[in-house]
């Protein structure tokens, strides 16, 4: 009989994981994910259950990696939070199988993965993306992902300056109390993105919050909010002036309210990018419009188990 699985909290996966770790697993599943004829991943779309009573989602994530005999899947549920909510925006668990037997052999927390994992993959995209001299970081949202975000970019890069804005301006200041580093708070996103090299978007928003009048041309846009598809937070404007990046083209263009409600065209993954068989347009206007896939959740998962097994 199978061991019964073992349960892996948030502060252990905390500990356990680490964006120099990171950063090259993803590079290596965003590479596998996008090789034409590749059966190695398998991942479907994200399955959505609308909890309409609630105003948020069940997003159900399985992926399987068969060279490396990954079986996981992400349960995550998250909601569109009115200002002032003290509710969670995200709420995740990951299961981590034994693929050959089907049971299941960790539960484990899945809200630091999903905060680490995505902000690894933006991390991915503005190395490719950015400018080649990339002074300042504008951040938009002042939640969990703003915080990944900042850890990460500021931890791989070298920005001169980091701004932050939110629609609370008490939340930005809570948000720059809370940062290793100087963060400046901005009152309005037209100020805080004006001459910006790297804007990175993380709002709970439904509604276009960042406007490509506002956007320095050559700029790199990591748009990781609004991942339904009738939520934006780029305008058309932006959509059809920059060259769109994704993680998953099917993803993109069944979930991305910015993509679908823009008519923009999705110019290449950061796997092809990443593989040699799109071009990385550096000097362009890019976005890196992210929605998060389960191959993503699968290798942290399969990390975090293996060294949580190791641990002395
Ligand atoms: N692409 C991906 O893989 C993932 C995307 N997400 C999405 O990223 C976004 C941020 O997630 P978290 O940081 O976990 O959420 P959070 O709730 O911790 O932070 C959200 C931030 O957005 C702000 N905000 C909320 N509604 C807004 C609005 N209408 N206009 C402007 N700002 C607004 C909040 O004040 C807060 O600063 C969410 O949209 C979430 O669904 C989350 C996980 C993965
Ligand atoms: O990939 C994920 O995880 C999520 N993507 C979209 C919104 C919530 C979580």
């Amino acid at each position: 009989m199978a061991e019964p699985p073992v349960l892996i909290r948030q502060d252990e996966v905390e500990d356990l994981l680490h964006y120099k770790d990171l950063i090259p697993r993803l590079e290596v599943a965003l590479r596998k994910f996008s090789k034409l004829d590749s059966a190695e991943v398998i991942q479907p779309v994200r399955t959505t259950v609308p909890l309409q009573k609630y105003n948020g989602f069940l997003g159900l994530m399985p992926a399987y990696l068969v060279h490396e005999d990954i079986l996981c899947t992400k349960l995550v549920c998250f909601y569109k939070r009115e200002s002032g909510s003290t509710l969670s925006s995200t709420q995740a668990t990951v299961l981590l199988f034994d693929p050959e037997y089907g049971n299941v052999k960790a539960v484990m927390d899945g809200e630091v993965i999903t905060a680490k994992r995505t902000a690894a993959v933006s991390a991915i995209s503005a190395k490719l993306l950015m400018p080649a001299k990339s002074d300042v970081l504008t951040i938009l949202g002042a939640g969990h992902q703003a915080l990944s975000h900042y850890n990460v970019f500021t931890e791989t890069f070298s920005f001169k300056e980091v701004r932050v804005w939110s629609r609370r301006k008490e939340t930005a200041e809570r948000f720059a109390q809370s940062t290793q580093g100087h963060v400046t708070v901005w009152e309005s996103v037209e100020e805080a993105v004006n001459g910006a090299d790297v804007i990175v978007t993380v709002t709970g928003a439904s509604e276009p919050v960042l406007f490509g009048q506002w956007v320095k041309p050559g700029a790199h846009v990591a748009a990781v909010g609004a991942c339904r598809p009738d939520w934006r937070e780029l305008d058309d404007v932006l959509m059809r002036q920059a060259e769109v990046y994704v993680d998953s083209r099917e993803g993109a263009v069944a979930e991305s309210g910015d993509i679908i409600l823009s008519g923009a065209k999705v110019f290449a993954e950061l796997g092809e990018v990443l593989n040699g068989t799109r071009p990385a347009l550096r000097e362009k206007t890019t976005v890196f419009k992210s929605l998060g896939m389960g191959i993503q959740d699968a290798v942290f998962a399969k990390l975090v188990f293996e060294q949580w097994k190791n641990k002395p």
